[in-house]
């Protein structure tokens, strides 16, 4: 599979825009006639630059306003066609896009757009050059691709073919059965974008909102097995028109499209009638049985702090490394661990972040394979040394610049509390609180980011994305989207912060960065749970006592059951699955807070009950006297 981006879909300057695609991987670049307007060398130098960074223009676009044009325009279109063709032969590219007609002075009729791009077919082939035929969704006569296609069947000319792309097919709901019927000498290029589900104007959705395949809600996974069975291996170019991608930094935009084609690719190889598309097999998505553990960075001082939390909560410090100073702290099947090296790679995200859960291991089925198609999607591996005897971790780099440790229960990777660790004599005057499992870990990342790590997550573990939701938070919206597997045993939250003064924001400021801001544990009994809490002398968030009347009201619950939830500050919810219970603690530091839950069926997240639970969260934000730990 031959990857292409368009220049469109990046932001900057053309020689930026070269170098992040060059870095990502990419094979070709589209040239969108604009960069290279907006750029002050000749065609010659855009060429060279583009060669010069080991790329290969892939097209040159877009050519508008073409076919169906009455006289006199009809002459003029050819006029500036040669034009066009002066600059492909300078720049080095042999294609150019031909997106269909929206002028309202063009003319309709399947004959007569074939007639006009035979004859411009019979001008390209003079220099070598061939023509793409690109219906666009919203164009005046032509917005389907059968009816470009039958445009280019008819004009019946070597030079003149067709580009699919998979948003106008998409986005009309068109029928990609239709595709797989086209000989493939006659699909010049295919273009490729996502887009998330949004009912709107067709050419709006289009400039402003597509995205990566794989980040959006569109079946382009469909698309393109429809086309790799019409026997296609040439080049699937990214087109995204995205407000966000295009203020984003053009680095790690470039890296997540040429992440989406690869997993693209990788869906469409795994399909029977896969065709003749040529992609590396790497191992399949990597099913996460649960969280191995949750690791803090800090130093000496917040370590007190953050374990005198933990205690209230009811864990019980288990164990010890080996050589490292890092202190196991467990609860059911929750294990927290608390890293106050001075070495290694925990330190110096504290020196950059302070106090944070800066790690998460996830237990897979195989963590070598699942290492293995991490880097196979350009993950970035991540290792430290370790003392001799000791686990060496699998690695790759996550959000914020986190770690994301990969466990297994089949090799070394599942006894590591055995092997690096030493149980600890300590204990005993800590109650346990029922707390089993974590429930679901809550990163907080820059609202533009949040595309990049739902494509991370979900390209290499298998696991799906919700839809977004809004939670309202007193100073603004915040975004909301899950990453979770169908059994529970993967959960992970993205909150996308659009302002500083947001809890989400605050955080993401404060802390220098996107990181976990909460954990949710679960147990299987609230009530009992807050109770041990409270003789742990546990301090659970204050909840208005509005709210209760307001659920009382909202659930018909009986009066007796609101009181013991008042009395607990246990917040309620409620899905046609089950009933829902939370129970928060204040903030530490800038914001990092543990919540706890208890799930009778429920699958969501309680966002009806995040907008009591941020404003109370609020007061707590740097309140005297409570410990500095941020998230
Ligand atoms: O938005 C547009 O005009 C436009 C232009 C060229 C394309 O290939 C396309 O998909 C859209
Ligand atoms: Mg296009």
């Amino acid at each position: 599979m031959k990857t292409s981006i368009a220049t469109v879909s990046i932001s900057g300057e053309l020689p930026d825009k070269l170098t992040a695609i060059a870095a990502a991987g990419f094979d070709g670049v589209e040239i969108f006639e604009n960069d290279f307007l907006a750029f002050d060398g000749s065609p010659a130098d855009v060429g060279r630059m583009v060669r010069d960074h080991g790329l290969e223009i892939t097209l040159f676009q877009p050519f508008r306003d073409f076919e169906g044009m009455p006289e006199p325009h009809r002459s003029r279109t050819f006029v500036r066609a040669e034009r066009k063709f002066d600059v492909m032969q300078q720049l080095g590219t042999d294609l150019l896009l031909v997106c269909s007609n929206v002028s309202p002075i063009s003319l309709g009729g399947i004959d007569r757009a074939a007639a006009d791009l035979r004859e411009l077919g019979e001008r390209a082939a003079k220099r070598g050059l061939k023509v793409g035929f690109e219906a666009l969704a919203w164009s005046r006569h032509i917005h389907d691709h059968r009816d470009a296609w039958e445009i280019v069947r008819r004009a019946d000319h070597p030079n003149i073919g067709l580009i699919l792309d998979s948003f106008h097919t998409l986005s009309r709901k068109l029928e990609v059965n239709s595709i797989r019927s086209i000989p493939k000498e006659k699909i010049f290029i295919v273009q490729l974008a996502d887009a998330p589900l949004i009912d709107m104007d067709l050419l709006y959705w289009s400039r402003h909102f597509r995205n990566m395949p794989g980040e959006g809600d569109l079946p382009v996974a469909e698309f393109t097995r429809a086309i790799a069975e019409t026997g296609y291996d040439g080049y699937f170019s990214l087109e995204i028109f995205n407000d966000q991608f295009r203020g984003g930094a053009a680095k790690p935009i470039a890296a997540d499209g040429h992440r989406s084609l690869i997993y693209l690719g990788d869906q469409v190889r795994r399909h029977p009638d896969a065709g003749s598309l040529t992609v590396k097999p790497m191992p399949e998505r990597a099913p996460v049985q649960r969280v191995g553990f949750v690791e803090f960075a800090a130093a000496d001082e917040d370590a007190a702090d953050l374990t005198a939390i933990l205690k209230t909560l009811g864990f019980r410090k288990a164990a010890s490394h080996r050589s490292k100073k890092v202190d196991l702290y467990q609860q059911g099947d929750i294990r927290i661990l608390v890293n106050t090296d001075d070495n290694g790679f925990a330190s110096s995200s504290y020196a950059v972040h302070g106090s944070s859960a800066y790690a998460v291991a996830l237990v897979v089925d195989d963590a070598q394979q699942a290492m293995e198609r991490a880097l196979a999607l350009d993950a970035e591996p991540f290792s430290q040394p370790v003392a001799a005897g000791e686990v060496e971790l699998p690695a790759i780099r996550g959000v914020g610049g986190g770690l994301l440790y990969l466990l297994d229960d089949k090799s070394d990777l599942g006894r590591i509390w055995d092997i690096d660790f030493e149980p600890s004599v300590e204990g005993g005057e800590v109650e346990e609180a029922g707390l089993r499992r974590v429930d679901h870990i809550a990163q907080t990342v820059a609202y533009e980011e949040m595309p990049t790590w739902l494509l991370f997550y979900t390209s290499i573990f298998a696991a799906a994305k919700t839809p977004m939701v809004d939670i309202i938070d007193p100073a603004g919206v915040v975004r909301s989207q899950v990453v979770e597997n169908a059994s529970g045993s993967l959960r992970l939250t993205l909150n996308g912060a659009e302002n500083r003064r947001t809890l989400a924001g605050h955080f993401i400021a404060e802390t220098f960065g996107s990181g976990i801001q909460h954990l949710a544990f679960h147990t299987d009994d609230i009530f009992a749970t807050a109770a041990a809490l409270r003789r742990n002398g546990f301090r659970p968030l204050q909840i208005s006592p509005n709210y209760y009347d307001d659920v009382e009201a909202r659930f018909g619950l009986e009066p007796a059951l609101t009181e013991r939830l008042r009395a607990a500050n246990i917040l309620y919810d409620r899905d046609e699955h089950g009933e829902f219970f939370q129970l928060y603690s204040p903030t530490y530091g800038e914001g990092f807070f543990f919540e706890i839950i208890e799930r009778r069926g429920y699958r969501g997240y309680g966002a009806a009950n995040a907008i009591f639970r941020i404003a109370a969260l609020k007061k707590h934000l740097r309140p005297e006297g409570l410990p500095k730990i941020n998230g």
